[in-house]
């Protein structure tokens, strides 16, 4: 049977990086998505914003909406202290099988709780079903077109705080016009727009940064 791009993509990982050691792993997947094959991986300059954002708010509490293969999962879980917490959602669950090995390949499984799901039925549920109170970074990476309807979801549900960090990526390309112009334009966010490209291209892309004021 004709094998799929993420499960490539694991191989590379697999072959060319060191178990236990993340760096190799985020290193592996991009030279594979650089010099083999494209894939939607938040990718190596967008994830120096990434990193940069996580290493400033040292966050406890983490959700990532989109875990695809897992390369932003990884970039993430690697800069948390210890006894942090990283819940990530994904909605297709062959991505969801090779991004646990991914995770596991970068010896981080202890950090990470991978769901399978959609964003709008998981939302609701995270406080009775993993004890979270609030997240302190939310790294938004899903469908687009539910950017702006989960961000209203998890205002309703609680799960912001004053200071609770929204990190978005693809805020250009493929685009989230509806959730830029409500985080924007809304008196309880602060925003700052990152100008950066789609990973691995020259096309223009950037991550958008808001900080939630209660
Ligand atoms: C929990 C839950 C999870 C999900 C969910 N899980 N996994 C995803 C993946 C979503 N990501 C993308 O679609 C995406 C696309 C591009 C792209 C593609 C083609 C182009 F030509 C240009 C750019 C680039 C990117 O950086 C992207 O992140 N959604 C959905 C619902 N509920
Ligand atoms: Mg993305």
């Amino acid at each position: 049977t004709q094998s799929t791009r993420p499960q490539r993509l694991l191989n590379a990982v697999q072959k060319n990086a060191t178990r236990g050691d993340p760096r190799s792993v985020v290193k592996a997947i991009d030279d594979f998505c650089r010099h083999k094959e494209w894939a939607m991986n938040v990718g190596d300059e967008k994830g120096c914003i990434l990193d940069s954002v996580v290493s400033e708010i040292n966050p406890a509490a983490v959700l990532e909406l989109g875990t695809y293969c897992g390369y932003s999962t990884v970039r993430i879980a690697r800069l948390l202290p210890p006894h942090a917490k990283l819940i990530t959602l994904e909605f297709n669950p062959d991505f969801a099988a090779i991004a646990r090995q991914v995770i596991a390949w970068a010896g981080l499984e202890e950090k990470v709780q991978l769901v399978e799901g959609a964003s709008g039925d998981w939302i609701p549920k995270m406080k009775e079903q993993f004890g979270i109170t609030t997240f302190d970074l939310v790294f938004l990476d899903h469908w687009k077109d539910r950017y702006l309807p989960d961000t209203k979801l998890m205002e309703e549900c609680g799960l912001l705080r004053k200071g609770s960090v929204l990190l978005a990526d693809n805020v250009i390309c493929p685009g989230t016009p509806d959730y830029l112009e409500y985080i924007r334009s809304s008196p309880r966010y602060e925003s700052r727009y990152f100008k950066s490209h789609l990973e691995y291209t020259k096309v223009e892309d950037g991550l958008e940064k808001s900080v939630f004021k209660g």
